[in-house]
């Protein structure tokens, strides 16, 4: 059936009032204690916004089943928070589909198995990723699976490129993971097959940038993985990262690449002719930039050296707007109709709506145009996450994506107030410019800053983060619009690893342990400016609601009611 595309009015809330989104990255709610950064920092606007207006500020779900994740031991993320807040449902995300078509097999029979197992009986499988479980990007347990899988289905040589990670869990943790990926390897190999890990390397250093941030990333994965060349050379992974760790001031997420040689110091596992290979990360947007450079014939973003022809499968489909790429062994969630795509459909004047006696219903509905502002390392979660993990836009006259450059090749604790206040002003220019019904903004801050796990940087970033939520907030006000301010999930407000009783952690030195990771806490969202109808208050009858509820929200601030099958709107008008 065809999609009926055209909203419903509001039946007491105006259109055309600008609409401010604006998404903390990485800024839950927790207790306040002197390892939650939002409470160290002074942050007057965030803080207002809770205690001046109980009835317009509320906690919403950021985690978990309540964003399609497998379980709520599962922490929010970045991609499945925005997903969440742009589709104004619940999908089953990557992990869980991966989850199900490995427990069920599934994934044996589908399209993208079978291509990359065309070359078992004379190539090499390779298997790409992240090594951990971390559960945001890839999970070890289905790497081990695959690998279980892929050897029963006649893979004879295998090689894996390890990405450590450090980010998603305790930094140190990649050295248990290796020797997990180890012992497997090795019980492979008492089955007779050729099984090691080739090369490696810290996520954030090696292959993982993402939005085309710094292609010299994914070069340097490229020159270990696919030519077979690295600066540093071990025998084996584990050695490779004890050793690599051991260099002052390197951590998981920032390993230098290496790869493994064998006894004559030649490479275990370039990836060659006849070759397949599988990027085994669920989540997109740190895999898209590799995904290119193993799929694409034109591609200039750095020297390849050496195009192997190979099969290549993503573990799922990353950009199914490209449909990059095209081979892939788990079909994404099917995130259409997202909210993006409504407003901007029902802001076209020349919309094809099939009831042609509703012409000139749409003839006199406004033009939408949004903008959605970020710096790079965030910029497509407003764009690509929010639209279903689509790239580009939906409608090129009614929408506007601007990116602001980040600082690339520094880790964000040297710089921790980031360009917030360039967003921020490139927001406020789009809000007094009068040409936008909807900007968009993701203030990166607390979740960028929050990784690097110093704390003393991250409440710098906080503080930086409300000084833009207030050059925003300022501009809403200017012009009588409206704004609704939440987060994606939580970072920020809890910098260490706690026990079920909620006290720190130490380490064996007696030392907290730090943590760089998402958390599982929830997050706000506050509603609020001159031109906020005077009735308007969360409802009390949602119990429960996560960042799904918010796209109706938003849709209601617009002025429309939300698709039926939408997660109902978090807000309701009392008549005054
Ligand atoms: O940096 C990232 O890739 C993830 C953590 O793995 O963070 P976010 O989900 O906030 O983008
Ligand atoms: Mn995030
Ligand atoms: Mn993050």
């Amino acid at each position: 059936m065809a999609t009926a595309w055209t909203l419903p009015d509001h039946p007491k809330l105006p259109k055309g009032k600008t609409v401010a989104v604006v998404v903390l990255d990485g800024w839950g709610e927790a207790n306040p204690d002197e390892y939650n950064c939002i409470h160290v920092a002074q942050t007057p606007v965030m803080d207002s916004l809770k205690n001046g207006a109980p009835e317009k500020w509320r906690l919403v779900k950021a985690h978990g089943t309540a964003v399609g994740l497998p379980s709520d031991d599962d922490m929010g993320n970045s991609e499945v928070g925005h997903n969440a807040l742009g589709a104004g449902r619940i999908f089953a995300q990557g992990a869980k589909l991966v989850d199900s078509a490995l427990a069920s097999g599934k994934i044996y029979d589908g399209e993208g198995f079978n291509y990359i197992k065309e070359s078992f009986e004379n190539g090499t499988l390779h298997l790409i990723g992240l090594l951990s479980d971390g559960g945001v990007h890839s999970r070890l347990d289905q790497v081990q699976l695959l690998l279980k899988g892929a050897s029963e289905r006649g893979a004879k040589r295998i090689r894996v490129h390890i990405l450590t990670d450090g980010r998603d869990v305790l930094d140190g943790s990649s050295i248990g993971f290796v020797e997990t990926l180890e012992n497997d390897l090795s019980q492979l190999r008492e089955k007779g097959i050729d099984a090691q890990i080739a090369s490696g390397g810290g996520r954030m250093y090696v292959t993982m940038d993402r939005y085309e941030n710094d292609w010299g990333v994914v070069k340097r994965g490229w020159d270990a993985q696919v030519l077979g060349e690295a600066p540093h050379k071990f025998k084996s992974a584990v050695e490779a990262v004890k050793t690599l760790r051991a260099v002052p001031d390197t951590n998981d997420q920032y390993l230098p690449p290496f790869v493994i040689v064998d006894e004559s110091g030649n490479a275990v596992g370039p990836i060659v002719d006849g070759d397949a290979v599988v990027t085994f990360n669920f989540r997109a947007d740190r895999m898209v930039m590799l995904a290119k450079a193993l799929e694409y014939a034109d591609f200039d973003k750095f020297d390849r050296v050496r195009v192997p022809k190979i099969r290549y499968a993503g573990m799922l489909q990353y950009d199914g707007e490209l449909l990059l790429p095209k081979r892939y062994l788990v079909s994404p969630p099917e995130i259409e109709r997202t909210s993006g795509e409504y407003l901007v459909k029902n802001g076209v004047r020349t919309f094809a709506c099939r009831q042609v006696t509703h012409s000139f219903y749409m003839f006199i509905i406004f033009v939408l145009i949004h903008e959605h502002r970020s710096e790079t390392v965030k910029f497509g979660h407003v764009t690509f996450f929010w639209n279903g993990n689509r790239s580009g836009y939906f409608d090129e006259s009614k929408e506007e994506y601007v990116e602001v450059p980040s600082d690339s090749g520094i880790t964000f604790n040297v710089k921790p107030k980031m360009k917030a206040v360039e967003i921020a002003e490139k927001a406020r220019d789009a809000i007094l410019s009068g040409k936008f019904d909807q900007v968009r903004v993701n203030l990166p801050n607390g979740d960028m800053v929050g990784h690097t796990g110093d704390i003393e940087a991250t409440v710098v970033a906080c503080k930086a983060a409300d000084e833009a939520v207030k050059i925003i907030l300022d501009a809403v006000e200017q012009v009588g619009g409206i704004y609704l301010v939440t987060a994606d999930h939580g970072n920020a407000e809890d910098m260490v690893k706690r026990n079920k009783a909620g006290k720190p952690l130490l380490d064996k030195s007696g030392a907290i342990q730090i943590l760089t990771s998402h958390t599982l806490q929830p997050v706000p969202v506050a509603i609020g400016g001159p031109g906020l109808h005077p009735g308007v208050k969360f409802r009390s009858d949602i119990e429960t609601p996560g960042l799904a509820n918010v796209a109706a929200t938003v849709m209601n601030l617009h002025g429309f009611e939300a698709p039926a099958d939408y997660e109902p709107t978090l807000i309701e008008v009392a008549d005054n």
